[in-house]
């Protein structure tokens, strides 16, 4: 057996996709990368490289192995134990907080049990186009391509699927057509660690997580649990975010803790993982996301905590690469 290169027979788009090829007495095996490829485009390719080798002389017959070895965007998932915690608040603003920072980034909102990002991104309504049977993302105005189970069913309608429906609606949310330049995908996924979440690390094994916990201690033991899902799989957590700490009054400036204060730092620091920033809660941060509005994407003071976890996120992922 002996390896053999047959790029130069090809045009450059189908030699660019050959990742190995070999000529074993006579029978030449071609490794053929069909990564976002129609099955039109797949059997083309596969004919015309069939039919150029068993032109020549040395070659008796062909066989094009497929493979689709996704390289696409990296994967991280922002999960949390609780509902209602600020996952989706968190998720929206860190993904326009990096594109404003020069990120490639889209977002997909996997949370079958209220699907927030099409509000938060003043896209709910809108039906994302379809081509070979696959989404493609809705832009928004602040750079982040979104795609969210808001978008494909009626709202309250996932409610009642069962864990292979749910799974199969997040791949097509993943698998959609991202543009080939996008280098991040966040997913805000729904809360706990059901099925959906068993699925994402799976099948699309995230590069890492964030979890969002606010300060009480309820939330935080069900953070720890969410953070062990994903220590289990080899999903490595990214760190821990604090929301909804510290609420300001906006009459009197009185600062006060409704959930507590600093409990996701000092839980950070007991299960041995980064904790990743603190975000106050603030009349303005609701009223912004309900409005389609997100701080992230303004200048006001409301911006800065999504800025600065940014900025930690992107070191991470700047590591990574
Ligand atoms: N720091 C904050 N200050 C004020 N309001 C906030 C803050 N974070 C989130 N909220 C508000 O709290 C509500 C719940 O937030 P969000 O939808 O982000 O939570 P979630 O964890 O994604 O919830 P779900 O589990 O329902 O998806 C929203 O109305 C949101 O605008």
């Amino acid at each position: 057996m002996s390896r053999a290169d047959f790029s130069d027979q090809f045009p450059p788009e189908i030699a660019a996709r050959i990742t190995g090829s070999v000529l074993n007495e006579g029978r030449a095996t071609v490794v053929l990368d069909v990564a976002g490829l129609s099955d039109e485009q797949r059997a083309d390719m596969e004919r015309l490289i069939q039919d150029k080798l068993e032109a020549r002389e040395d070659v008796g017959g062909v066989r094009v192995v497929m493979t689709a070895e996704r390289k696409g965007p990296m994967i991280i998932a922002i999960g949390s134990g609780k509902g209602g915690v600020g996952k989706s608040t968190l998720t929206a603003n860190l993904a326009i907080a990096l594109a404003r920072s020069g990120v490639k980034v889209g977002l997909v909102d996997a949370d079958i049990y209220g699907p927030s990002q099409p509000v938060i991104f003043g896209s709910q309504g809108q039906k994302p186009d379809a081509r070979d049977n696959k989404p493609v993302p809705i832009e928004s105005k602040y750079g982040v391509p979104h795609l969210s189970m808001g978008h494909l069913v009626a709202p309250g309608k996932a409610l009642a699927w069962r864990g292979p429906m749910a799974g199969s609606a997040l791949g097509q949310l993943i698998e959609a057509h991202w543009s080939k330049d996008m280098e991040v995908l966040l997913v805000d996924l729904p809360p706990g660690t059901g099925d959906v979440q068993l699925t994402m690390i799976q099948k699309f094994k995230p590069a890492g997580a964030i979890l969002v916990s606010t300060p009480q201690d309820l939330a935080l033991i069900d953070a720890a649990r969410a953070g062990q899902l994903f220590d289990t799989a080899g999903v490595e957590v990214i760190g821990l975010v604090e929301n909804m700490s510290g609420y300001a009054c906006p009459h009197c400036g009185e600062v006060s803790d409704p959930f507590g204060a600093g409990g996701v730092e000092a839980a950070a620091g007991k299960l041995d993982l980064p904790f990743l920033g603190r975000i106050p809660l603030d009349i303005a941060i609701r009223q912004g996301s309900d409005a389609g509005d997100p701080p992230a994407a303004g200048d006001s003071s409301m911006a800065e905590p999504f800025l600065r976890i940014a900025e930690r996120l992107q070191a991470w992922i700047s590591a990574k690469n």
